[in-house]
């Protein structure tokens, strides 16, 4: 019998051999998107903000798989993944994405506007407020949203996006039927599933959680997030264990 257990990260060394090789032998991203990453690399302080390039182009193949030409990105930081959305959706797609910082949406916007790209659009603010804005003036639902932006709301992100999303509703609603959301990091290094010392992050996270008092509430909130996600209804689920963790479900109605 197989267990569950990805035998190609044996350790360090091999599992960086692996994700190289995947990344060479994957599509390549586009010369614009490597050249965003790696200016954020050089200039960002926060650049471990973004997902990596392999998972861009992950999301790039999966998107376009799917036939995705609306897609809703939550939490955007410099755009990195935003570009992967709209190389996704092609240049008759939209993307929209959502960002806290004015700052980093500025470069975000920038970084648009000098690659010629017309069909992205950045909102700033926080989230949670900019969904229920949006709903408002929505004229077709989007096929994908990806959450990415603080991991303790990634429970009201879900509960917002299933509720704006009723399934007999005549008005404009935020995901489709059948609609993708994909969530990012809900296995915070592996955390989620084991926090022991077996874990060699467990001491990084128990700083935090003293520092917080109240425990780790970000490893709450993935944790109640995987738990809502794979407890609904509407839902059909997969956790995928790879990069750190990629949350993935299917609206059915
Ligand atoms: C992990 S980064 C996003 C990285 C980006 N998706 C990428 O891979 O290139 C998370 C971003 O979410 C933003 N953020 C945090 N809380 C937010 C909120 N409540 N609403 C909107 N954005 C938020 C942060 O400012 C940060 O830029």
């Amino acid at each position: 019998m197989k267990e569950n257990y990805t035998q190609l990260y044996p350790n360090e060394q091999v599992a960086l051999a692996v994700g190289d090789y995947a990344f060479s032998h994957s599509s390549k991203l586009p010369k614009h998107i490597t050249e965003h990453h790696a200016w954020g690399v050089e200039s960002q302080e926060r650049a471990n903000y973004m997902i990596s390039p392999l998972q861009a182009q992950f999301q790039i193949w999966f998107a376009k798989a799917m036939g995705a030409k609306r897609v809703l990105e939550i939490g955007t930081f410099i755009g990195f993944s935003t570009l992967g959305w709209v190389e996704a959706v092609g240049p008759k797609g939209h993307v929209t994405a959502l960002e806290y910082s004015a700052e980093y949406a500025a470069i975000a916007e920038e970084t648009f506007a000098k690659n010629g790209i017309k069909n992205a659009e950045v909102i700033v603010g926080d989230a949670r407020e900019s969904i229920k804005n949006l709903v408002e003036t929505l004229k077709e639902p989007y096929d994908l949203i990806f959450i990415d932006a603080d991991k303790t709301s990634y429970p009201t992100y879900l509960s917002l996006i299933l509720s704006l999303s009723p399934p007999s509703s005549t008005s404009v609603r935020l995901l489709k039927k059948d609609g993708i959301i994909l969530a990012d990091n809900i296995l915070r290094r592996g955390l989620i599933a084991d926090s022991s010392e077996a874990n060699p992050w467990s001491d990084a996270a128990k700083q935090k959680a003293e520092r917080n008092w109240k425990g780790d509430p970000d490893k709450e909130a993935l944790d109640a997030f995987n738990k809502a996600l794979v407890g609904s209804e509407r839902c059909d689920v997969f956790l995928m264990p790879l990069f750190d963790g990629l949350g993935m479900g299917r609206l059915l109605d």
